[in-house]
């Protein structure tokens, strides 16, 4: 049960391009970069909005929300880290420190914790309740977020609302002639017994438990809403759904580096031809001062309608 319960995910390259990428950084190399690849960031990264708050301000606020309140998921503790973010944080605290590049001063870094091993109580011949849930659905629980209804893919028969499940991913696997997919129908029911079709498949992918929020037969019948309640993650982050609105933007490193890259400048007139969800876009806003024309776009109303 212990080893069932683990979360050793792995990358399995095509042969080709794994020989090529073996030659190009040495083997050992490339098998730390397909190791790294294939764990969750430890750090969340925040831009705060410069138009209406200061890196400092965004920092002090932080500091005070989660010391004095607390915040989802465990944050019970956030402290302002090392500059080089080397620390690491203690289990239930997180640290908070300024991006140390030139440029980018309007960046924090908050730093999660992991990976923990998690305590399943899977008394020997008794299985826990399950739920599989899609890789997009893991990414972001492993960022903080609850397990939403969209994102489960199978669940235990007699799944009950308070009932304790065990959470872990569907990988995709190699599909004769047809690429890759997950493999699983949405809705079909665990067994917890080794004969079950997906058994083998999840072990080392347990991301975490919960309570589920509902039972088995409501997930498989509503749309919306939060199926698990997430108690333990194998990688904690704070999630900072909701926090600090308008003032800070969750949004990778890259993405923020090319908007300073770009260098917008107020009064400049800048087309943003794939939009959604609009990251870039303000990020542009912001550097331009407000001021100045930005046409984005995307092929998706949806997505759109998100954004605006
Ligand atoms: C990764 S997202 C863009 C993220 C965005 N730039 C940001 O920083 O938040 C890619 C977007 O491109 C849009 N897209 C893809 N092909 C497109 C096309 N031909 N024309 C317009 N939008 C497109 C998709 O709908 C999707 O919303």
């Amino acid at each position: 049960a212990t080893d069932r319960y683990t979360f050793r995910p792995g990358l399995r390259w095509q042969p080709e391009v794994e020989e090529y990428f073996a030659s190009a950084y040495g083997r050992d190399h490339f098998a730390r970069i397909s190791q790294a690849l294939a764990h969750p960031s430890c750090y969340s990264c925040i831009r705060v909005n410069t138009l209406k708050s200061t890196t400092h301000t965004v920092m002090q606020k932080l500091l005070k929300l989660v010391n004095q309140n607390g915040l989802s998921c465990g944050f019970n503790g956030l402290k302002i880290g090392e500059q080089n973010g080397g620390e690491q944080a203690h289990e239930g605290s997180y640290l908070v420190h300024k991006c140390p590049y030139s440029g980018l001063e309007n960046v924090l870094f908050i730093r999660g914790s992991g990976p923990h091993a998690l305590h399943y109580n899977d008394q020997p011949g008794h299985s826990m309740k399950e739920i599989i849930v899609s890789r997009k659905c893991a990414e972001s629980v492993l960022r903080g977020a609850q397990v939403y209804v969209p994102g489960v893919l199978a669940c235990s028969a007699h799944v009950e609302k308070g009932d304790k499940v065990a959470v872990s991913v569907a990988i995709e696997q190699p599909v004769k002639d047809s690429g890759w997919a997950v493999g699983i129908t949405r809705g079909i029911v665990l067994q917890g017994l080794q004969s079950d079709a997906h058994y083998e498949e999840r072990k080392g992918l347990y991301i975490g438990q919960g309570i589920a929020a509902m039972s088995r037969a409501g997930i498989f019948r509503v749309l919306h809403g939060v199926a698990v309640e997430m108690t333990e993650r194998v990688y904690k982050l704070p999630s900072f759904n909701d926090v600090l609105e308008g003032e800070i933007f969750l949004q990778n490193l890259p993405s923020i580096v090319a908007a300073r890259v770009l260098d917008p400048r107020p009064g400049e007139q800048i087309l943003d031809m794939c939009a959604a969800p609009g990251g870039k876009t303000t990020a542009i806003a912001i550097l331009m001062r407000d001021k100045g024309e930005i046409v984005a776009l995307d092929r998706s109303h949806n997505k759109v309608h998100l954004a605006v």
